[in-house]
């Protein structure tokens, strides 16, 4: 292992080294969760014409000033028009349009009044309405182009598609859009003593559970999983695993034999294969002598075996590579609570995260960390809604302000 350095030094080596994927177009019914890969402007004015938004009349306003429940001022009923129609009447003096919500505002209107301010009347076979009460210009008329008008940005490049995205694009017509290619991340998992599921496992060995582990964080984070077998501590063999792992992704990622055991050969076996050192430790818990490098165009990450560590080490380090390529900006956001339950001990020494769960309490947010905190437990993260990082300079107390990874 080389002189730890920080973690946000080692996101900066990570950013350095990682380039955004290239482009694709896709179906807007595929894009959920992709990430936009350049800026997209509006077409179109939306709305794309004065609509009502209540069920009323269009009136001129100048005709209504007076009105009151007492003296109401009556207009002629001219044509009723519904959403989907444009109205073919014009509003004129003494005339209303029966309008429904969303429909076209008619001509010569400046205002709805919605029903309830309202009495239809008949006389002598005309339809007449009397208007209750004055309203104001522009009352209840959503102006053509007031969410947004044609040529203005409508989403940045690097923008997450979400649902109200989607709804965004889906309203401009578009009906396909140019997002960045998943990420392809091959997936190694190194030690003699790691046992695929489905087979029995003999005295000294663990089932691999850091594949299935990345694995899921990976398509969390809307990547595409390259799963390969795990490959025991073996020179030759992990070599060959992990070339050929390396032919087939755009990011590697292996788990175990990066600190300083006999047995510990991924960092050096990756480097006889070319891959070029970013770093080999990092102040963090768990999680410390994680190692990155690059190869030709490719970043290769190696975490620590311990699920616990290579956990903290995908939250901190993977999931935010893997925002990273695809142009994300904001790669490791976090929120800030008050410390609770911390354990016993006075102050961290490395940075070091503890899972817990955020609770609002006396008007704050607090992260509660009871439970086990060790690299070599897994279950304490059941359930968890957050990571709670300490610095070494944060007292380990109850309520000391921290940042929070949210899971
Ligand atoms: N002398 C030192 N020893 C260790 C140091 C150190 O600085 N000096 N660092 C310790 C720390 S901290 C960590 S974290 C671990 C990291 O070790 P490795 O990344 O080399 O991981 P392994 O030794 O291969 O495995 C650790 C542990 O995890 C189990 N494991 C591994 N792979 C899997 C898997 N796919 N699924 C489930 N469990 C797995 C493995 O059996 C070990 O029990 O090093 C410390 N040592
Ligand atoms: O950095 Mo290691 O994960 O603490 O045991």
């Amino acid at each position: 292992m080389d002189a730890l350095i920080a973690i946000e030094e080692a996101l900066r080596r990570l950013r350095s080294a990682a380039r955004i994927l290239p482009a694709q177009t896709v179906p807007l019914d595929e894009a959920f969760l992709r990430v936009l890969a350049n800026d997209v402007h509006a077409l179109l004015d939306v709305p794309h014409y004065d609509r009502a938004m209540l069920d009323g009349y269009a009136v001129k306003v100048e005709d209504i000033a007076h009105a009151t429940r007492e003296q109401p001022v009556e207009l002629k009923v001219i044509a009723t028009v519904g959403a989907g129609k444009m109205p073919e009447v014009r509003v004129t003096q003494g005339t209303a349009v029966r309008t429904m919500t969303g429909a076209p505002i008619a001509h010569g209107a400046d205002a709805i009044v919605r029903f309830e301010y309202t009495k239809e009347v008949a006389r002598g076979g005309e339809r007449m309405v009397q208007v209750l009460r004055v309203v104001p210009k522009s009352e209840a008329i959503q102006e053509q182009g007031h969410d947004i008008g044609a040529g203005e940005l409508l989403l940045a490049a690097g923008t997450e598609l979400g649902a109200i995205e989607i709804a965004v694009l889906a309203a401009q017509g578009y009906d396909s859009v140019q997002v960045i290619q998943k990420p392809r991340v091959a997936i190694v998992a190194t030690g003699s003593e790691v046992t695929p599921l489905g087979q029995m496992l003999q005295p000294g060995q663990l089932y691999n559970s850091n594949t299935p582990l990345i694995r899921a964080l990976v398509t969390k984070a809307g990547g595409t999983a390259v799963v390969f077998p795990p490959v025991g501590d073996e020179p030759e063999k992990l070599k060959e695993r992990l070339q050929e792992a390396l032919t087939v992704c755009d990011i590697l990622v292996t788990t175990g034999g990066v600190s300083v055991g006999d047995y510990d050969l991924t960092p050096m076996v990756l480097e006889q294969l070319g891959v070029k050192r970013l770093f080999w430790g990092v102040w963090m818990r768990p999680g410390t002598p994680v190692y990155a490098g690059t190869y030709e165009d490719r970043v290769v990450l190696s975490l620590s075996g311990n699920p616990a560590a290579a956990f903290v080490n995908s939250l901190v380090l993977l999931m935010p590579l893997l925002k990273m390529a695809v142009g994300q900006k904001d790669v490791l956001p976090t929120v800030k609570a008050r410390l609770k339950n911390p354990p016993h001990k006075r102050q961290v020494k490395h940075t070091r995260f503890f899972a817990g769960n955020l609770v609002y309490l006396d008007n704050e947010w607090w992260i509660d960390v009871s439970g086990e905190h060790s690299s070599g437990v897994m279950t304490n993260f059941i359930g968890k809604t957050a990571l709670a990082r300490l610095d070494a300079e944060d007292e380990l107390v109850e309520g000391t302000l921290v940042s929070v990874i949210l899971l």
